[in-house]
């Protein structure tokens, strides 16, 4: 009917009022194109565009963010790293509510439960939050079973750690702690940076340097029998060169007196009593956890709940996220970090051992013993080793 009456019109009439209908189709299209932007699908080249979906996109990632948060720590947090996460949660949530409120359309679901739960307190895909020094080593034993530690606690929401032995308190001290904490990965407030370098235990120095890096980092030392990691040492060194000296040659300094040689580091390493005498000098017992080698093979999960005690995290990893692999003869992880996948430590761990004399076995048990007899009373911890 408009259009019959517009007809009739004289043409300036007509002109005017095309005009007029132009501008109302014009104004239209634009609220168009601006309620298309707003919903995150217009082009890149747009300038609408590139300011309201950044906007968009920050509001969206911290709502995300908290929903991952609520049904990854539920509601009965405990300890620690709970309350620090849970205090997060709620800086969160006020930051959403206000910003939402004004800006956005109701909160869009589907996009939040597309984020990974194992984003949960992670790293985000954004890349946020900022390197930090470690508050928590795994300061050793060579050989004692550092790398399925460490490989089994990345699996926890709240845990960033450097792949790779940085060894900084030993070999690398002298390029100063920026470049330390460069090589860390980025974290959120609340979760715990660390790193293994399983040599420190042994490093005259370490102690003090860390204690310089902060008096309350948190240490962890996965310990193992002693003649069974001297052994698993000698095996390591024996596959990159394979024409050294026998184990049993190596392990004396004289085999008709039987004097043990003391010397090599693969004994002397074993010497837990004497190195931890060291780093008591320097932190108190209870900033120490000792882990046993031992019982991370035969139940992962139960020095697991141990450990994130110690870190003062909630219990994540549990029986569930392990099995025991035939083929490797180890447990293994379910879902690697980063992963959906089983994953066993890489061949170079858990190699078969070869076969030493049982008299030298049993010399060097005979060694051993007052040692870890003064290892176990340290601790508070029966290891089991002398049976
Ligand atoms: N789940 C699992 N899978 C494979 N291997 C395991 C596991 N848990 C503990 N271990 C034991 O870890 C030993 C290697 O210890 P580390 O990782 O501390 O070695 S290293 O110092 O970093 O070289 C390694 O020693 P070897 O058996 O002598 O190779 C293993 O016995």
């Amino acid at each position: 009917m408009a259009f019959s009456r517009v007809s009739k019109l004289d043409p300036p009439s007509r002109f005017i009022i095309s005009r007029r209908a132009a501008v109302m189709l014009c104004s239209l299209l634009t609220s168009l194109f601006l309620l298309h932007c707003l919903t995150d699908r217009c082009g890149t080249s747009s300038p609408v565009k590139a300011s309201s979906s950044r906007h968009f996109e920050e509001l969206r990632s911290v709502r995300s963010k908290r929903l991952v948060y609520e049904w990854t720590t539920g509601s009965e947090l405990t300890g620690y790293g709970a309350s620090r996460r849970s205090s997060r949660v709620l800086t969160d949530e006020r930051a959403g509510q206000t910003l939402e409120s004004f800006m956005l359309p109701p909160p869009d679901l589907t996009v939040a439960r597309r984020v990974s739960p194992r984003f949960a307190g992670k790293l985000s895909p954004l890349g946020e939050g900022s390197k930090k020094l470690p508050q928590a080593l795994i300061i050793g034993v060579k050989k004692g079973g550092t790398r399925a530690l460490l490989e089994f606690l990345r699996v926890h929401p709240d845990i960033r750690a450097v792949g790779a032995e940085p060894h900084f308190f030993d070999r690398n001290y002298d390029n100063g702690l920026e470049w330390y904490r460069d090589l860390m990965p980025k974290t959120l407030e609340g979760q715990i940076t660390m790193e293994k370098t399983p040599s420190y235990f042994v490093t005259k120095e370490a102690p003090a340097r860390i204690s310089a890096m902060s008096r309350g980092t948190k240490l962890i030392v996965v310990v193992r029998d002693p003649v069974t990691r001297a052994i698993s040492d000698y095996t390591q060194t024996l596959s990159k060169k394979p024409d050294i000296p026998s184990f049993e040659s190596l392990t004396f300094k004289n085999r008709t007196t039987g004097l043990i040689d003391t010397s090599w580091s693969a004994i002397q390493i074993g010497i837990y009593a004497k190195h931890l005498d060291n780093w008591l000098q320097y932190f108190p017992m209870d900033q120490i956890l000792f882990v046993s080698g031992e019982r991370l093979i035969s139940d992962p999960a139960g020095e697991l709940g141990r450990v994130q005690d110690f870190l003062g995290l909630k219990r994540i990893i549990t029986d569930k996220h392990f099995y025991f692999n035939q083929t490797k003869g180890f447990p293994c992880l379910k879902k690697a970090e980063g992963s959906s996948k089983p994953h066993c430590l890489g061949k170079t761990k858990g190699r078969t051992h070869p076969n030493i004399d049982p008299e030298v076995v049993q010399r060097l048990r005979d060694f051993y013993r007052p040692f870890n007899m003064k290892f176990y009373q340290m601790t508070g911890r029966f290891f089991g080793w002398d049976d």
